[in-house]
């Protein structure tokens, strides 16, 4: 676990970058810190390697007072992974990797394989091993980065917007990448990013920070989202809070009704017999799309006819995607499928709006908005 216990951060030019900091970071959990810019994220993330220093106050990793500890030894101990990688440019990739159980006194054989396994742990093929990092695209170099960090196993692992400088999809990849790391390595990561919805994707719990270095609310995303603590941290969720809390929903939590089906090689039957909207599928069971009976547009076999597209969801989607394709879906029919890809059912459109709301009561109903306070005459004079 690591401690801040009333730490203060105030640099020689008088900026006060933390200010009276208590907070708690489970051990093996992912605490992610956000806020605007400025607001001393990356200044308390640093405060725990000692990178800089606290002006007052304590902060704690496993119980031991770090600036107790040697700075240096405190570092290799603990793994940093920054935006855009910070690789050495004339070290190979396998040699990054394998800096700091080199700096620990690991013989370069051990090293070397140790940074191999890495290389596959994140990821990456094994013919990246010998390329430089220039040679990488900006995703691979960010896996190189997280592979480094790592190499030295350590319990504590810092991330300062590690994945701010790629593309949107290589994000998700790479948040997808740590989200199964973490699930094998339960590391305590403390995590800096602007981004709210990566915030409630990779976070137990999400401290919100304000200009000044204050820190606002720290929970679980689904108690910020249904719960935040003042209009600031209102605003910086975003008008779409309502929606982050339904992707952190499962829709295992949802029934489903048995889906009214017609193989492929099945006769399209008569208007008017049975549901309007039937759902196409494989031999196997698989979706193949929508067939609306109704229109009868073509007396062949099913999967001959005009079909409309379904996007099936397993039980592991969330609520937020349910809720979309219950939109996009021609009858409202939102189709499940087994992992395998094996049509299980389908949910209607109203029960997945009726859960849509439940989610946000079970979560706890959100403090009441205060009005502006008014000023009054005597307070405008003074
Ligand atoms: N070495 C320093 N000397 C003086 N002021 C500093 C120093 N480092 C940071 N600051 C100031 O401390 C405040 C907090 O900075 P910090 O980098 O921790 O914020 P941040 O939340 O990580 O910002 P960003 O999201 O923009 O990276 C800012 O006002 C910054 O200008």
């Amino acid at each position: 676990m690591i401690q801040f216990d009333a730490v203060h951060k105030r640099f020689p030019n008088g900026t006060t970058a933390v200010h009276d900091l208590t907070l708690e970071m489970p051990e093996g959990g992912v605490t992610v810190l956000v806020g605007s810019s400025g607001c001393g994220k990356t200044t308390t993330l640093r405060m725990i390697n000692r990178m800089v220093e606290p002006t007052s106050g304590t902060v704690r990793v496993a119980g031991r007072d770090v600036t107790r500890q040697d700075a240096a030894e405190l570092r290799r101990s603990i793994g940093y992974v920054i935006q855009q990688a910070g690789l050495f440019p004339h070290r190979t990739v396998l040699d990054n990797i394998a800096t700091v159980p080199l700096l620990l006194g690991q013989g370069r054989k051990r090293a070397r394989a140790r940074a191999a396994e890495l290389l596959e742990t994140v990821g990456l093929a094994p013919d990246a091993a010998k390329r430089y990092p220039h040679q990488l695209s900006g995703g691979q170099q960010q896996r190189v980065g997280v592979a480094r960090a790592l190499a030295a196993d350590p319990p504590v692992l810092l991330m300062d917007e590690p994945f701010g400088a790629v593309d949107p999809v290589v994000r998700t990849q790479l948040q997808d990448e740590l989200l199964r790391l973490q699930k094998e390595l339960s590391k305590t990561i403390v995590f800096v990013t602007h981004d709210i919805d990566e915030a409630v994707r990779l976070g137990d719990q999400i401290a919100v920070f304000r200009t000044g270095g204050h820190l606002v609310q720290c929970a679980p995303p689904a108690e910020l989202l249904a719960r935040p603590a003042d209009d600031f941290v209102a605003d910086f969720l975003g008008a779409e809070r309502g929606l982050k809390l339904l992707s952190l929903t499962s829709l295992a939590e949802i029934p489903q009704t048995p889906a009214e089906t017609l193989r492929a090689d099945e006769a399209v039957p008569p208007a008017g017999t049975g549901a309007r909207w039937r759902l196409v599928t494989t031999a196997a069971g698989a979706p193949l799309g929508w067939l609306d009976a109704d229109a009868r547009h073509h007396d062949g076999p099913a999967g001959d006819a005009p079909l409309l597209p379904v996007r099936a969801l397993r039980d592991t989607d969330s609520l937020l995607s349910a809720l979309n394709e219950s939109i996009a879906s021609p009858g409202g029919l939102v189709a499940r499928v087994t992992a395998d890809g094996a049509v299980t059912g389908v949910t209607s459109r109203e029960l997945i709006h009726d859960h849509a709301g439940a989610a946000h009561v079970a979560a706890g109903p959100a403090p009441a908005v205060t009005a502006p306070a008014v000023t009054g005459p005597a307070e405008r004079a003074a």
